[in-house]
């Protein structure tokens, strides 16, 4: 029998210091996050930021938690309930990290009888902290306690046409009627990180044919040219201008250089540039969360204005738009039927 796993990244249990100090524990402690040897890794995470980091966070989810809890889990919780109604396999969630786990999604698909299973990993890009951390793990739990499961992985979509063409059109109906730009802000990772996913290693960060050129062997896994493939798939859709679009990266740790450009120093000198109406969406994650709800609506709004911008929009992520749902079915059922090819 057949069933699906959808997998998101997870939150803390609750807005505890404690909790969110364990979450980020586990979440930094990865190594395909935070990619220093383990002992140095140990000491800047367990050294160094859990020793504030914890407190900081922990008020940060507190202005985005819900009654139901995570806005993250809570939002891939409605996402399986909303696919569970259209499909005919049974449909599961694990998170990357902390609560619900893989394992445990993987063990409510097997106690249903389910031995064949399509993970699926909900980031539209690929990264070694995306895509690449949740098949690695998934492979881990697999091998240890379900070795005679099948798992078949769902690989990133960002230049699949159902995709881009349910994000153009969730994008067009929330935009506001004028604005001087829309904004795509994705979640950053550190430069290197591109370098790691390059099999050819040969990607020059400054050559701006690693962002425009068309896929091939040196950028097929690199997460800034699918970020701005995704952007230029959308605003062709949207028949938007290049130069009313702008393209950031957010949420920096530490102090190796992540990819350009910032979203928070973007934010805070576009206004001078002309843009005082603006419209930004977060196509990095395809629910809302900390990063979009907070780092976005609240502390970016606050940039804007703080560099002189008067109206910000937040375009909100496809969460469970029934137009995101159909995609998913489709990409799922894909590989579902994989099953039988094999
Ligand atoms: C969407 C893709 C993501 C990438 C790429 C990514 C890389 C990445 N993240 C950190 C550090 C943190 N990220 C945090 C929150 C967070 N990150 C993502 C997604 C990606 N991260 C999401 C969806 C969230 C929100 C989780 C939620 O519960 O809502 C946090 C925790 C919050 C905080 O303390 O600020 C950290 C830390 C690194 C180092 C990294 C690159 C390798
Ligand atoms: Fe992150
Ligand atoms: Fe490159």
């Amino acid at each position: 029998m057949k069933g699906i796993l959808l997998v998101n990244l997870g939150s803390p249990r609750s807005t505890a210091v404690n909790d969110v100090k364990e979450y980020l524990d586990e979440f930094l402690m990865d190594e395909r996050v935070i990619d220093y040897r383990w002992i140095f890794r140990a000491l800047l995470v367990q050294g160094v930021i859990l020793k504030t980091r914890p407190a900081k966070s922990a008020e940060a989810y507190k202005t985005v938690w819900t009654d139901e809890g995570s806005p993250l889990v809570v939002i891939t919780e409605k996402i399986r309930k909303k696919l569970q109604k259209i499909v005919d396999v049974p449909v599961e969630i694990g998170m990357r990290y902390a609560q619900p786990s893989i394992e445990a999604g993987i063990q409510k698909l097997v106690d249903q009888g389910v031995s064949e299973i399509v993970l699926f990993p909900l980031y539209p890009q690929y990264a070694m902290s995306t895509t690449e951390t949740v098949i690695e793990k998934a492979e881990e739990v697999r091998k240890k306690k379900f070795p005679k499961v099948k798992i078949n992985y769902i690989q990133p979509f960002y230049n699949r046409d159902i995709y881009i063409n349910c994000l153009a059109e969730s994008i067009k109906e929330k935009l506001p009627e004028n604005f001087d730009a829309l904004q795509f802000s994705y979640h950053g990772v550190p430069e290197r990180h591109l370098y790691k996913t390059d099999p050819s290693k040969t990607c020059k960060i400054d050559d701006a044919n690693c962002i425009n050129s068309q896929v091939d062997t040196h950028n097929a896994y690199c997460y800034r040219h699918q970020c701005y493939k995704t952007t230029e798939a959308v605003i062709a859709k949207m028949g938007l201008s290049k130069e009313k679009t702008i393209v950031s990266f957010q949420s920096r740790l530490g102090k190796d250089k992540w990819i350009e450009p910032y979203t928070d120093e973007t934010l805070e000198t576009i206004p001078k540039k002309g843009v005082k109406n603006l419209a930004i969406v977060c196509p990095a994650f395809v629910s809302d969360c900390l990063e979009t709800l907070e780092e976005i609506s609240v502390e970016g709004k606050e940039q804007f204005e703080h560099g002189g911008g008067e109206n910000f929009h937040y375009i909100p992520c496809l969460n469970d738009e029934d137009r995101w749902i159909d995609v998913v079915k489709i990409l799922c059922e894909e590989k579902l039927n994989d099953f039988y090819l094999v």
